[in-house]
């Protein structure tokens, strides 16, 4: 089977090689395609790859009916719905880290071309004038720069900004007092950067936070003379409020790489001597074109070929190696959520989970995923893969919990899984046992040591005497062989229960039967599959399924 994936932006095609050149792959470049082509011819397409300008909106991806994944040559996913693809079960993924330097050398290069005007300078004389006194800059030396988003690409703006000695303040959730202090830089807040900030400079993503961070009234608190840089996102800057603050001469000029309207045509700021404007070209690089292309060329192959995800958008990292690590708890997990799910019978309101031991030090995202997943495909079969999971469980008003606890449990390694509807409850145990792989041990409380088989009967009974005989009995009659048994009670004589993996599963008839038993209160064949347990290769989740 060919996979077929579909470039509609300017990607590089050298970039683009290993999956030309992939068995398997076939490539479309259709570059410049309007929203109702691209609609029109996405059906077709397994994999689509973009840049900024393809807008993909939930009604092309709507119209999608084997796309699996959406590929961001680049950093920013803003022009992607993401919401509607993890709906649809489609990955998105980027290639964060790709084009890091360019962005990073075009925000020097335009603070230095609005410290020094150098484009109006260059205008000036290529037009035959030699107007020195005109184009006096300022310096960057010794002067403060604030950066506003210490992510990959401000921490490597403050780096170079340190070579032109200028002191520098950085905003971001996530920068701690010992990274600052790492990187020469100082903690700030947003007023303190807006206070005393001669540069100030926007890395962030553009999200609900992060709109209008600078707006009008964040512009009436900077310091006079500031000079601003967007090579992030327009409107993370209210472009408005930006030209007004510029026309009072309170900031002293700006470079705008970004807009809110890409291609923009606000006259104030494209007719401005005191903006400099590019038509977002911080990740135009030769080098950043390859990279980007290279990292999500080789990450759909991955994806399709290994089932392995590093750069998803919309999912926890699935590495081949972490995977194989975590196979077994995948395995267990999904099997004890079946199990679970058929118990109860009906749908939870709420799911518990709960890891212990040496969980704590895995990332159990995608095990939790796999656990939700199980419950919820037994009422929704193959619409649920561990991309829309979150979001289908939401969808049906259920809500989840996860809860780590260093207590062992008495297993090096432990997790638990409950059930909640109103006042009813189950649930279930399991770990992974060194040497002998997933058992699930406790079920409603009752201890057993099962390993999980594809055919299951559960049977609640009285604790009597004679009831586990005349169970093999009448599987015997029906010429059923059983492989292990399982028994557990709460007390002697009280409520019991006995797990039975059969080489053949029971039918109706022979659950009728042993309902017949006296002091036999439930007979229940369990059927419990996982994707995990049918391949030993690395990296074989098959996360659409
Ligand atoms: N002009 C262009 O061609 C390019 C633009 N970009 C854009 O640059 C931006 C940053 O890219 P990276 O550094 O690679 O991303 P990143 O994810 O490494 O860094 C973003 C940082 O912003 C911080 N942040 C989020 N909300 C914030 C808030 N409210 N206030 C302060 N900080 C906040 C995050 O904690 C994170 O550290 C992205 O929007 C990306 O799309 C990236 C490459 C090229
Ligand atoms: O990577 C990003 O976030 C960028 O903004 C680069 O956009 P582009 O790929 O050059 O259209």
């Amino acid at each position: 089977m060919n996979y077929k994936v579909l470039v509609t932006d300017q990607v590089s095609d050298s970039g683009l090689k290993q999956l030309y050149d992939h068995p398997g792959f076939i490539v479309d470049k259709q570059t410049g395609l309007e929203p109702h082509e691209l609609k029109k011819v996405i059906k077709d397409y397994d994999a689509l790859i973009v840049r900024s300008q393809t807008n993909v909106t939930e009604e092309i991806l709507e119209a999608a009916e084997r796309l699996r994944i959406v590929a961001r040559a680049g950093v920013g996913v803003d022009n992607i719905n993401v919401d509607a693809a993890t709906k649809k079960g489609i990955i998105v993924i980027n290639a964060p880290g790709a084009n890091t330097i360019a962005a990073t050398e075009h925000t020097l290069a335009m603070m230095l071309s609005l410290a020094r005007q150098i484009p109006l300078a260059h205008q000036s004389t290529s037009g035959g004038k030699w107007e020195r006194k005109a184009f006096k800059g300022v310096e960057l030396y010794q002067k403060t720069l604030g950066i506003i988003g210490m992510g990959r690409i401000g921490t490597e703006v403050a780096k170079r900004a340190k070579g032109f000695q200028m002191s520098i303040l950085g905003f971001d959730p996530y920068l701690t007092e010992d990274r600052a202090k790492k990187l020469g830089i100082t903690k700030a807040s947003l007023d303190d950067i807006a206070q005393n900030s001669d540069f100030i400079t926007v890395h962030t993503p553009l999200t609900h936070n992060t709109k209008a961070l600078v707006n009008k009234e964040y512009l009436q608190k900077v310091k006079e003379g500031v000079r601003i840089i967007n090579c992030a996102r327009g409107g993370i800057i209210d472009e408005a409020a930006l030209i007004e603050a510029i026309k009072e001469g309170r900031v002293a000029g700006a470079a705008l790489d970004v807009y809110e309207q890409e291609p923009p045509a606000n006259p104030d700021l494209l007719e401005s001597s005191k903006v400099i404007v590019t038509p977002h070209l911080g990740a135009s690089t030769q080098e950043a074109q390859e990279k980007v292309a290279q990292e999500v060329s080789a990450e759909i192959i991955e994806i399709f070929e290994k089932q392995s995800v590093h750069h998803a958008v919309n999912l926890p990292q699935v590495s081949g190696h972490a995977q194989q690590r975590m196979k077994p708890y995948l395995q267990v997990g999904e099997q004890m959520a079946q199990l679970l799910i058929q118990l109860f019978k009906q749908a939870p309101e709420r799911i518990e989970i709960e890891y212990c031991g040496d969980l704590l030090e895995e990332d159990t995202g995608l095990l939790t995923r796999t656990l939700i997943k199980g419950i919820l495909s037994y009422h929704l079969s193959d619409s649920v893969n561990i991309i829309n999971v979150l979001h289908l469980l939401k969808d049906q008003g259920l809500v989840y919990n996860v809860q780590k606890n260093a207590k062992r449990k008495g297993f090096s390694n432990y997790m638990e899984l409950t059930l909640i509807n109103g006042g009813e409850s189950v649930n279930i145990g399991a770990t992974v046992l060194n040497g002998y792989g997933p058992r699930i041990v406790t079920i409603n409380g009752y201890r057993v040591d099962l390993k999980p088989e594809a055919d299951l009967l559960y049977i609640k009974h009285h604790d009597l005497p004679g009831v586990i005989g005349q169970v093999g009995s009448i599987l015997g009659n029906y010429h059923i062989n059983i492989g292990t048994m399982q028994v557990g009670r709460t007390s002697i004589g009280g409520e019991a229960i006995m797990l039975l993996t059969l080489d053949k599963k029971a039918n109706d008839e022979v659950i009728d039967t042993l309902l017949l038993l006296s002091g036999l209160q439930e007979a229940q064949m369990l059927n419990l599959e996982s994707q995990y347990a049918m391949s030993d290769e690395v990296g074989q989740v098959n996360i659409y399924q």
